[in-house]
């Protein structure tokens, strides 16, 4: 939709060129006068102009590799696995302009290992505004469907809320928090949006992203790290096939994770089960160090070690892996 058809070459070039004049001699005038010349010879068209300065879902606008690469490198720690594949299963999504299906990712881990954080990460390199933006949605089971008797009523809601979002944005996210506090069965309903359909009732899902997350398969994903922690192998060997598939196994069969016994894994609809291992004492020290950066605070090697250490580490003899992940670091920081 164009606000005005194209003038000639040279007309447009002589009103940007004046437009740039105005804006050497009264610099406020600036945005006034590109913008009106931009219209004018419609290089700009009233939409562009307007997402300048309101939230627009683009349809085709690219996820920088690069960048959230960069992010999970320097921001998120500990977390070879869900790096990888997260930057995987999101640029190999994005860069197909004719996806099958939307993308399903089920986050699993204990407390305090960044699933809610990479979601985030993953929310800003998606939408500009991140979880504040209008096509992120964040639902969290005990908030949004506390009560079991009304499951029917919240998968009506559930279907009708997604239904109207990808129909104003095909490629809206929705985030799942706390799975495993999710009624049995209620996520089925969302299920026909996550299939292979190329629209139902004339809306397509197909370029939607939905990620879970939950803390059921925490204690498996444990176990494995230990193993290879007492084999003395490193953390960093830990693949995906070590996880996965006994993940979504335990996840289908556990009854308290949200998906027990649910049509999405049956029908193979989630497309990676992504462990997040427990946290060690040096990430915790991590952590540390960046919330103190974030809080514009020098470096404080003596706060994070005492930080650190008031976290309480399990198993109980070899005391290895931090009980709340990071959880608790930015409250214990305030207390130094
Ligand atoms: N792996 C990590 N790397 C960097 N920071 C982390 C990591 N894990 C946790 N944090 C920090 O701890 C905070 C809390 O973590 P987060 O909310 O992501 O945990 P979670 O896995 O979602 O926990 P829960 O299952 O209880 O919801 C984050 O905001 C972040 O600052």
């Amino acid at each position: 939709m164009r606000a005005a058809g194209r003038l000639g070459s040279g007309a447009a070039l002589w009103l940007l060129l004046a437009a740039q004049a105005v804006a050497a001699i009264e610099p406020i005038s600036v945005g006034i006068a590109i913008g009106a010349a931009s219209v004018i010879t419609g290089y700009l068209s009233y939409r562009d102009l307007y997402c300048r300065f309101a939230e627009c879902c683009r349809k085709q606008r690219p996820l920088n590799a690069t960048a959230l690469k960069l992010d999970l490198k320097e921001k998120l720690f500990g977390q070879h696995l869900a790096a990888e594949v997260i930057l995987k299963a999101l640029t190999g999504f994005r860069s197909n302009d004719n996806p099958k299906k939307p993308l399903t990712l089920s986050l699993h881990g204990w407390a305090g290992t960044g699933k809610n954080f990479v979601s985030q990460i993953v929310a800003e390199n998606l939408h500009a505004k991140g979880l504040k933006s209008n096509f992120v949605h964040l639902f969290v089971s005990t908030l949004h469907f506390p009560h079991e008797q009304h499951i029917k009523l919240y998968q009506d809601q559930l279907q009708t809320w997604i239904r109207g979002n990808v129909s104003a944005c095909a490629s809206s996210v929705f985030i799942f928090d706390e799975m495993d506090k999710l009624h049995p069965g209620l996520i089925d309903a969302i299920k026909p949006f996550l299939d292979y359909y190329e629209q139902v009732d004339g809306v397509s899902y197909r370029k939607a992203i939905f990620i879970f997350l939950s803390n059921a398969g925490g204690d498996l994903i444990t176990k494995t790290a230990l193993e290879f922690w007492r084999a003395g192998r490193r953390r960093e060997d830990i693949q995906l096939k070590d996880l996965e598939h006994a993940l979504s196994v335990g996840v289908f069969n556990n009854k308290h994770s949200g998906l027990w016994r649910s049509g999405l894994i049956y029908k193979r609809l989630i497309d990676y089960f992504i462990p997040f291992l427990p946290l060690e004492y040096t990430h915790v020290k991590m952590c540390v160090r960046a919330e103190m950066k974030a809080r514009g605070s020098a470096i404080d090697e003596d706060v994070v070690t005492r930080v650190a250490e008031e976290m309480t580490f399990y198993p109980k003899g070899e005391k290895i892996y931090s009980d709340r992940g990071c959880k608790t670091v930015q409250s214990r920081l305030d207390f130094q």
